[in-house]
């Protein structure tokens, strides 16, 4: 049935996007665990209505690339967007913990991505709109999902100005206010990929430095933070937007990394959406090739699980029971 405020009790707050807050609840009626965010919206009763009409197209969203929807209702000023729990968390928070994912986890989300991306296209005739590791969850069955898709076209509107955030996984073209398209989605998870292959947003790009700083491991596995480790004094949001349209685009350094997952993101970085690799070429790619054979998801499941022992600062010492 309908969804509605008074049968959710709140357990705890999953975190803050820009625009919206998700907090862990549970239905009482049924006893299901959910998400509810919340996104705060002055807008006319009327287009409210049209927003909560939109989004009840997310109960046709079936798939096991897509995280799940409940149901959708607005009370005063806050749309609430019931979905899916994900035990794991979005792949941002996972990134904290873990300094970078390792190729073999990066190929089963780049599997679970590209599907996600078919099904949307071919099944609903939409693009995501913001492909970005906070948008990719995960759960401890291994299951890798995507949320925060673009379903509800009034809702985009509603909330086109309230971009807050300090980086950008925009394609060139669609910063230059050009038309754009799925391939905007591809540049994006290019950017992602790399983001997560080397543990800090690939723009600007680090230098050969860097990256020895970042690869160095000491001989107890334990890897250094090096000094003001992620919280690289960045560009400003403008001036990385101009960087994006203006500069080479970001590419994995050969040495730590396939070559067949350099290809990979190498085609979904071409600023030129000529160049640029499309959906189905990706889908014959040989690195995607070498991960969606994996059927099962039990590699990607023990990874979730070692990672949600570890404490923030990546140690995994279990036998320091005081912790
Ligand atoms: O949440 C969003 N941006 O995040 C910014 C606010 O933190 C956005 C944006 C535009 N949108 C247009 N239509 C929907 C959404 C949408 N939310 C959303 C979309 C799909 C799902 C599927 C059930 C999994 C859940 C969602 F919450
Ligand atoms: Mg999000």
């Amino acid at each position: 049935g309908e969804l509605k405020q008074d049968d959710l009790v709140n357990i705890c707050e999953l975190g803050q996007g820009n625009g919206g807050v998700v907090w862990k609840v549970r239905h009482k009626p049924t006893e299901k665990i959910m998400a509810r965010k919340l996104i705060y919206l002055e807008v006319k009763p009327a287009l409210k209505t049209q927003i909560i009409r939109e989004l009840k197209v997310l109960h046709q969203c079936n798939s096991p690339y897509i995280v799940g929807f409940y149901g959708a209702f607005a009370v005063e000023a806050q749309i609430s967007i019931c979905m899916e729990y994900m035990d794991g968390g979005s792949l941002d928070l996972i990134l904290k913990k873990v300094m970078r994912i390792p190729e073999h986890i990066l190929g089963k989300i780049t599997v679970a991505v590209l599907r996600g991306l078919s099904y949307l296209r071919e099944r609903h005739r939409i693009m995501h709109r913001d492909i970005k590791p906070s948008n990719i969850l995960v759960n401890h069955q291994g299951e890798i999902k995507l949320c925060d898709f673009g379903v509800s076209a009034q809702l985009i509107d509603s909330t086109l100005h309230t971009f807050i955030g300090t980086r950008s996984y925009m394609s060139p073209e669609r910063l230059e206010g050009a038309h754009y398209g799925v391939m905007s989605d591809i540049w994006s998870l290019g950017l992602s990929l790399v983001e997560m292959a080397v543990g800090r947003y690939p723009i600007p790009p680090p230098s050969s430095q860097d990256i020895d700083d970042l690869f160095k491991e000491d001989p107890h596995g334990n890897r250094p933070r090096p000094e003001g480790y992620g919280c690289h004094k960045g560009l400003a949001i403008f001036e990385l937007m101009e960087w994006i349209v203006n500069e080479t685009p970001p590419s994995l350094c050969r040495s730590h990394f396939s070559a067949e997952f350099y290809d990979f993101v190498d085609r979904c970085l071409k600023k030129s959406t000529t160049e640029r690799a499309d959906l189905n070429t990706l889908l014959h790619h040989s690195f995607y090739k070498r991960y969606e054979t994996e059927s099962d998801n039990q590699d990607v499941s023990s990874w979730i699980r070692q990672v949600c022992r570890m404490d923030t600062d990546g140690t995994n010492d279990t036998n320091n029971r005081m912790k």
